[in-house]
């Protein structure tokens, strides 16, 4: 279809348009041997090769009502670039996969490769190819697929946790959950209609763009971390999962969550912060376990132990694990 002078939504430009405009914003040097444009990326990585995929889906992950383009460019990207993180690993370079209904606006897709772009150059990270697709009506995802190089050391699995080793976390806590749970009350009832502007922006800063402390992962590793997670469903479904995969038992201490829990009753009960610090999702703070031989290096809070046994302790009592599930009624459920 030709294009009209000026473009406003997808379907008024060819694919091969959309991505002359779209791949110029996403440059990120001559870091590749093959860039986007050919029929796949040829990348130069030394060592092995650590490769993980998210994909952030409309009204699952986002609305559209609650955050801009450029939010959800920060999201995808941190969100995988955390699990690189959370294997010990350093990251390289990602592919972009964008699915969306012809009515889409062009001016959403250029925000959001603008802003994929700046991530990229931030982190050092390549932009080495991607996807587009048609969706149906109201159907819209944004997928990353990531991939990182270890630089040397040894990648650090959920699997090696050891009772005894002190359970650490880098990053805050609660804070994407509390976003959320402000966002969700402020466009209550059917309509959805509310008035997210009266929410304090700072509430809603890392549920919109979080961030994740990624340097940290390659220096627990480095460190001696025995195991490591990024908290992408609740701290305390994340522990479990490492505790699970280690056959062991993760026993955390909430007076070491209090700076957190303070936070979170700025702007939530009691009871609604605990919720967000425990199960709250979206966070991507990385989660590790030290042995007792080694240093738990600066940015590492410790906020508990492995101990002997299996699933979760909260201040000594068994806990359930909460958190986010896709595919459950709600979440936790
Ligand atoms: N469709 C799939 N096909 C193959 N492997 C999958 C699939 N979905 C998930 N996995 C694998 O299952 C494991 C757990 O996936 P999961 O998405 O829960 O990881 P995660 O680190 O918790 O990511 P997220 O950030 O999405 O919470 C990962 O190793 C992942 O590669
Ligand atoms: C509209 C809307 N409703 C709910 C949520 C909350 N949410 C979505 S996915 C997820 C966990 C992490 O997912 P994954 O494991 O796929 O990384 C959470 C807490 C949201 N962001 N937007
Ligand atoms: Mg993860």
């Amino acid at each position: 279809m030709p294009a009209s002078p000026q473009p406003r939504i997808v379907s008024d430009l060819t694919e091969s348009q959309l991505l002359d405009r779209l791949l110029p914003l996403m440059d990120t040097g001559p870091a590749e041997r093959v860039g986007p444009g050919d029929d796949a990326a040829v990348l130069d990585l030394a060592g092995p090769v650590v490769a993980t995929t998210d994909v952030v889906v409309r009204g699952v992950d986002w609305r559209e009502d609650w955050s801009e383009p450029e939010d959800l460019a920060v999201k995808v990207v941190t969100q995988n670039l955390a699990d690189i993180a959370a294997m010990g690993a350093r990251p390289r370079s990602l592919l972009l996969t964008l699915t969306m209904e012809p009515t889409t606006e062009v001016e959403w897709v250029l925000r959001l490769a603008a802003q994929l772009g700046q991530e990229c150059r931030r982190y050092g990270v390549s932009a080495a190819g991607g996807d587009l697709s048609g969706a149906p009506p109201g159907f819209a995802s944004i997928g990353v697929t990531a991939l990182g190089v270890l630089d040397g050391v040894s990648p650090v699995l959920r699997s090696g946790a050891r009772t005894g080793d002190r359970v650490a976390v880098a990053g805050s806590l609660g804070r994407s959950a509390v976003g959320l749970s402000l966002l969700l009350a402020a466009t209550a009832g059917s309509r959805g209609v509310g008035d997210v502007a009266a929410v304090p922006r700072e509430a809603l800063a890392h549920h919109r763009r979080p961030s994740s402390p990624l340097s940290q992962g390659p220096i627990a590793a480095r460190a001696g971390a025995s195991a490591m997670i990024d908290i992408s469903d609740g701290l305390l479904r994340d522990a479990g999962r490492i505790g699970r995969a280690s056959g062991v038992a993760v026993s955390i201490d909430s007076a070491a969550l209090a700076p957190d829990l303070n936070w979170a009753e700025r702007y939530l009960s009691r009871e609604e912060a605990r919720a967000c610090v425990l199960t709250g999702g979206e966070e991507h703070s990385l989660l590790a376990c030290f042995p007792a031989t080694v240093e738990v290096p600066p940015w590492w809070r410790v906020i508990g132990e492995v101990v002997a046994g299996e699933g979760l302790l909260l201040d000594g009592r068994a806990v359930p694990a909460g958190g986010w599930d896709h595919f459950a009624d709600r979440p936790g459920a």
